[in-house]
């Protein structure tokens, strides 16, 4: 049995505490810097590997955290959830994402299902599936070939899925696997369905209508629109549409799709891109195969984070300093910093996988907690960050972890060599510059030139990109987020802080308004 206690009853915490503060400045100079730099990493799967070495670690920060890993019972907790634990407190419910890509544990049984079967079937349904769009044997009304794909989804059924899409869509064209674009259609603006719905080709496109509660006002307000607009070129919806929810919404039972694919109450949307949420739109873009890989490298760093060993457990070890930089060191924010243009919408990913998670104020019992959890989460793609808004993470006055992303190789292996480097060695020669930057600093007479240094950071190192490797990026950080709503004690599964804006929007919506929200109704034309 696991004990769920909060952070601050543990003794090793307390010792955490009280430990001395790592000077970087110090650390990372000379050969000191370079040792740590060769010695302090650890393999992720698919080939990843985290390095830890300019973070405001050393021997002593390491031990207090694998005992407070230890005394929080963070790998038995995880067992606990992949072997069917409510673990989602808050909504009665078991966790079981990483049960999408793998077996880790004893057999779940919910529902009346072996729910590990029931995701692979969903999985091998979404590949026939697939696999007739492509070989033409499931077309439109006319006998022809869909062409393009579109996810109508928000939340949990948008940036994950999307985010995936981009930074597998240079890959696939380069490897022949590239098989129907994909389009994405998640605002309530219509301008953003509208935008979509006028750079493709209706006649052959395919919509995925994506919503796991099939309630969501955004995800149906599109639907609505794309049907009307299908209508309008003469086209039958329910031929061009299929659907992806769970098996209890209300859009499950529908005769409006071409099929409809399921995920259950035990996924949350944000933690959805390894079930048929990003299975569809991914299987019908790159093809099955592609999606097997991504969820192949997805089980392996699953499989890492089942390891005691805080030095073995890449998921558990980042969880843990960012706990330590949260809790201890103050610090409020982190940020993802991918230096590959595929990774661009990443971060949008991380922020609601993260925040959504981790931003709670009670613990997984509903009582008020006393210390800081989930940090603001932001990023950009390098090296673009670099010109908008490194100035404060350099010189500001909050200190900000940064978590770096990159790749020893692009992904369209199209490059240039320019004044003797080519662009991806450019690229990659920045990331390595501003650790050190980041770390070290630089001393200046001139104060407004001085850099204090002492700016922690880890990376994520790669060959490429590929399916496999992106399924483990994806996994760490789900697991790291998982690991540290267990250390400070807190529900990581439910996101009631997201209902009171909808129910005051419905208010606003049927002219329910008094005070405030009537003024400002008002000064929007309501
Ligand atoms: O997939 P759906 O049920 O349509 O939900 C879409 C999204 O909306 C909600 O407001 C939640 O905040 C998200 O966690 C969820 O991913």
């Amino acid at each position: 049995m696991v004990n769920w206690s909060n952070m601050d009853t543990l003794g090793a915490y307390n010792a955490l505490t009280k430990v001395a503060k790592v000077d970087l400045t110090e650390v990372m100079s000379g050969e000191n810097g370079a040792k740590r730099v060769k010695e302090m990493t650890v393999p992720m799967g698919a080939g990843l590997s985290y390095n830890y070495a300019s973070k405001q670690v050393n021997e002593e920060v390491l031990d207090c955290l694998a005992k407070l890993a230890d005394e929080a019972q963070l790998v038995d907790k995880y067992e606990a959830l992949y072997n069917g634990e409510v673990v989602n407190t808050g909504e009665k419910r078991l966790v079981l994402h990483q049960l999408t890509r793998g077996q880790l544990g004893n057999d779940v049984m919910a529902d009346g299902v072996n729910k590990r079967e029931f995701y692979a079937n969903e999985q091998a349904r979404i590949a026939e599936f697939a696999n007739k769009v492509h070989a033409g044997e499931i077309t439109n009304a006319a006998g022809e070939k869909f062409t393009t794909v579109v996810q109508i989804g928000i939340g949990g059924s948008d940036l994950g899925p999307r985010a995936m899409y981009l930074a597998l869509e240079n890959w696939a064209k380069k490897n022949n696997a590239f098989k129907m674009e994909a389009k994405f259609i998640s605002n309530v603006d219509p301008d953003d369905a509208a935008a979509v719905l006028n750079s493709i080709d209706v006649a052959h496109s395919l919509f995925v209508l994506v919503s796991k509660s099939g309630t969501t006002l955004e995800t149906l307000t599109n639907e609505s629109f794309v049907k009307d607009a299908l209508k309008k070129a003469g086209l039958d919806a329910s031929k061009h549409m299929i659907a992806v929810t769970s098996q209890t919404s209300p859009l499950a039972k529908s005769s409006d799709y071409l099929a409809a694919f399921f995920m259950d109450d035990y996924i949350g949307g944000r933690f959805s891109s390894t079930s048929s949420v990003g299975g569809a739109v991914l299987s019908l873009a790159f093809g099955p195969e592609v999606f097997a890989d991504f969820l192949a490298g997805a089980a392996e760093e699953d499989v890492l984070a089942k390891n005691k060993d805080l030095l073995k457990n890449p998921a558990m070890l980042d969880a843990l300093i960012g706990v330590y930089e949260r809790n201890v060191l103050g610090y409020p924010c982190t940020t993802v910093l991918p230096y590959s243009q595929a990774l661009s919408r990443f971060p949008a990913h991380l922020q609601q996988l993260d925040m959504e998670s981790n931003g709670k104020s009670v613990n997984r019992f509903g009582e008020a907690i006393n210390y800081k959890t989930g940090p603001v989460i932001f990023g950009e793609p390098g090296t673009n960050g670099q010109h908008s808004f490194y100035q404060l993470l350099h010189q500001g006055t909050d200190i900000v972890p940064l978590q770096f992303i990159g790749f020893r190789n692009n992904q369209l292996e199209t490059d240039v060599d320019i004044q003797g480097s080519t662009s991806q060695q450019k690229l990659c020669a920045n990331v390595a510059a501003q650790i050190v930057a980041f770390a070290c600093g630089k001393k200046d007479d001139n104060a407004n030139k001085n850099f204090a240094g002492n700016r922690p950071s880890s990376i994520i190192v790669g060959d490429k990109l590929t399916p496999k490797a992106l399924g483990a990026l994806l996994a760490h950080f789900e697991n790291k987020i998982m690991f540290q709503g267990f250390v400070w004690n807190i529900n990581s599964f439910d996101q009631e802080g997201v209902q009171l804006g909808k129910v005051l929007a419905k208010k606003v919506l049927a002219h329910e308004t008094e005070g405030a929200l009537k003024v400002y109704s008002d000064l929007l034309n309501i």
